[in-house]
């Protein structure tokens, strides 16, 4: 592969409904979107899952924009690439930076898929022809309204419920939706807003037969996980705490997860997802795709991710119009009683519509 030029869009898209989870309210999404061209003028796309506050993890739009421009994009326009797993080692010797890396490196994946002439889902490895979402449902202002919108995204035929918590919004809503629907397959997600001190009111959660709970305890934990799943019997599922195959490999030695959430942006792209598959595939630890909030871009690659064959629990990528009032690629993506259908087109298999992504862009830097 040669690459040409990179092309880097921040947009800024208006969430169709505000999102709130332990860290705050999301109105909108600010967000890097990467085009890189080839010699032939093929485009890879994918976007970067960094936000402008450093809430969720670290990284920025403005620290990924620096990393990007200064370390990363030199790279892309100078090295042999013969394979996108070729990438990642030529970022190694940087460090963190993962969700910055992994939007180049994904770009760098569609347009090797579109280069061969295959969907990234083949790409991959893929074997999915359909995978199975379910929803992430925010903090609401009471618990009627999170009855009320479980109910809704029920009628359209979500597999599974997640509802965000935080300490005051955790085992009563919990118990309130566990009395209303005493059997759908619920979970529960915490981003971080939790301590040790906290271990007996979050054991009061084995109660409701949770799926599973999703990182409890500190951003950068696995120790106290370890403690705090001993004395659980809900599985514990960790996010903010895996940014490899290694994070992975350390957790299980030391009984911290028994399920992972995998974010290709949070463990610096696709390859080091795949590896993080594998892995866990190999112990038997189930993996399901979160999600990020992305535009259809992320979207799309979250659903060709999503085919490999440990992805046995439903993801969080819901339908486009969950977010977006219109989303950027077409066709949308669109979900049928709770299914996707991976599209076998070219590369990520939805097409970015430029006019559409035009209209929502504040910055364009071209390199190369
Ligand atoms: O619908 C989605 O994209 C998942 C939303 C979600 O849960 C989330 C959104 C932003 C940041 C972190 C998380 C999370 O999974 O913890
Ligand atoms: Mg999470």
């Amino acid at each position: 592969m040669k690459m040409k030029r990179v092309i880097v869009r921040r947009l800024k898209m208006e969430l169709v409904h505000p999102f709130t989870t332990s860290l705050g309210t999301e109105r909108d999404r600010e967000f890097l979107l990467i085009e890189i061209q080839n010699q032939d003028g093929l485009s890879g796309w994918a976007e970067s899952v960094a936000s402008a506050d450093p809430f969720y993890k670290e990284e920025t739009v403005k620290t990924n924009m620096h990393i990007m421009e200064d370390f990363l994009i030199p790279i892309i326009l100078k090295e042999q690439i013969n394979h996108p797993d070729d990438v990642s080692q030529f970022f190694s010797h940087i460090r963190g930076n993962y969700m910055a890396k992994s939007a180049l490196e994904s770009a760098v994946w569609d347009l090797y898929a579109r280069e061969k002439n295959i969907s990234l889902a083949t790409a991959l490895g893929g074997v999915k022809k359909q995978i199975e979402v379910g929803v992430s449902i925010g903090i609401q202002d009471s618990t009627d309204e999170t009855l009320r919108k479980i109910e809704r995204s029920l009628s359209e035929g979500y597999k599974r419920i997640k509802i965000k918590i935080r300490p005051g919004w955790d085992v009563d809503v919990t118990r309130s939706v566990r009395k209303e629907f005493p059997t759908i397959p619920l979970k529960v997600d915490a981003n971080s807003a939790y301590s040790l001190e906290d271990i007996d009111h979050l054991a009061q959660l084995d109660e409701f037969q949770l799926m599973m709970i999703e990182q409890p305890l500190a951003h950068d934990d696995l120790i106290d996980h370890a403690e705090l799943q001993a004395r659980m019997q809900t599985p514990i599922c960790l996010d903010e705490s895996i940014h490899s195959a290694e994070d992975v490999r350390k957790a299980l030695k030391l009984g911290s997860t028994k399920v992972i959430n995998i974010k290709i942006g949070r463990v610096g792209g696709l390859t080091e997802a795949k590896k993080i598959h594998d892995l866990c595939q190999l112990h038997n630890i189930p993996v399901w795709c979160g999600g990020m909030l992305e535009s259809g871009i992320g979207r799309a690659h979250n659903i060709a991710m999503t085919s490999l064959p440990n992805f046995t629990l439903p993801g969080d990528t819901a339908a486009s119009s969950n977010y977006w009032h219109a989303d950027i690629i077409n066709p949308e993506v669109t979900v049928d009683n709770g299914i996707i259908t991976v599209p076998d087109g070219v590369g990520i298999g939805y097409e970015p519509d430029r006019n559409k992504i035009k209209a929502l862009t504040l910055e364009e830097k071209v390199y190369g």
